[in-house]
């Protein structure tokens, strides 16, 4: 058995993995609250995967909605040690075609008033963000989706905008100006979170419309996005079985697995109870070695 244990994040159209071996659905609890559902845990090949629908079955969470902190915490949980993202993608790029993968590489986020960070009230942490998606993971991937038989872009910066609305053609065309490739609603501020549990991130995501800037196209609108989410949706499951196999048999250690050695400025003599108790599993590795502090 291999030492690799995927964490997928299913975006709008991706709401269950497709077939893994020995599947579970299980219920996990988390100290941030709800997530968007139950997991599905199973392998393909030799590789544990787990699986969450980040808008919940039946897509009930918006953007604004979706619970980040405890998604991130149940993957986290359940001892995955890397978090693949698939989404669905505006393109801002006469080159990214609906119907195209695209292996992001940078992130803008432009979301208001979601909760961020697992840090801050007790514990303090401030992780680097300068590469917000892990190379190696996110290499894989592009290999995965090619292989799959999908035109993959590798590279491409990301707009994480708040909605639920799309953007105003202004803003489409100031996102382009700044240098965006593609656009979305939910990368940020996972992408953040994910790395303050120290896991590798990789986001994929899966053009559906090139949202409202180019005069040529209609605008974008949701019927459109569903409607190549779904036929994506089968390729998106493909990719994910090649991507299992072509994982290197053993997984090597990442820098980002212990990035939290040199992130938090809170001096460990301070650090109280229910700041630790909440991170047992974001930041176990740390937090569960000494017993906690009696206040
Ligand atoms: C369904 S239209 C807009 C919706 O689709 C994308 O979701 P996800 O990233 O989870 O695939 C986009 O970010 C919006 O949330
Ligand atoms: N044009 C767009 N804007 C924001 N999120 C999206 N998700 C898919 N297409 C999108």
């Amino acid at each position: 058995m291999s030492n690799w244990h995927i964490g997928v994040i299913g975006g709008s159209g991706l709401y269950d993995p497709g077939a893994l071996e020995d599947a579970q659905e299980i219920s996990v609890a988390s100290p941030f609250g709800e997530p968007s559902g139950p997991v599905t845990t199973g392998r393909i090949g030799g590789v544990q995967f787990t699986f969450i629908a980040r808008h919940g079955a039946g897509h009930r969470f918006s953007p604004s909605h979706v619970n980040y902190c405890a998604n991130v915490d149940v993957l986290k949980r359940c001892g995955v040690t890397d978090v693949l993202a698939i989404s669905a993608i505006g393109s801002l790029k006469e080159e990214y075609a609906p119907g195209d993968f695209v292996a992001v590489e940078q992130l803008i986020d432009r979301t208001t008033g979601r909760q961020r960070s697992f840090f801050g009230d007790g514990i303090v942490a401030h992780v680097p963000l300068a590469d917000p998606v892990c190379p190696r993971l996110t290499k894989l991937a592009a290999k995965a989706a090619d292989r799959a038989g999908a035109k993959v872009h590798e590279g491409g910066t990301y707009v994480a905008i708040e909605g639920p609305q799309f953007s105003t053609r202004a803003e489409s065309h100031m996102f382009r100006s700044w240098g965006a490739d593609v656009i979305g609603m939910t990368a940020m501020p996972e992408a953040r979170l994910v790395r303050e549990a120290e896991l590798p991130y990789a986001l994929v995501g899966m053009v559906t419309d090139y949202d409202c800037w180019r005069d040529s196209e209609e605008d974008v609108d949701v019927a459109q996005i569903i409607k190549t989410m779904t036929t994506n949706a089968e390729n998106a499951r493909a990719m994910l079985a090649e991507f299992a196999a072509g994982l290197p048999k053993q997984r090597k250690a990442s820098a980002i697995d212990t990035v939290l050695d040199t992130a938090i400025i809170t001096p460990r003599e301070l650090w109280d109870v229910s700041a630790r108790t909440k991170l047992d599993a974001v930041a176990g590795r740390l937090v569960n070695l000494t017993p906690p502090r009696k206040k």
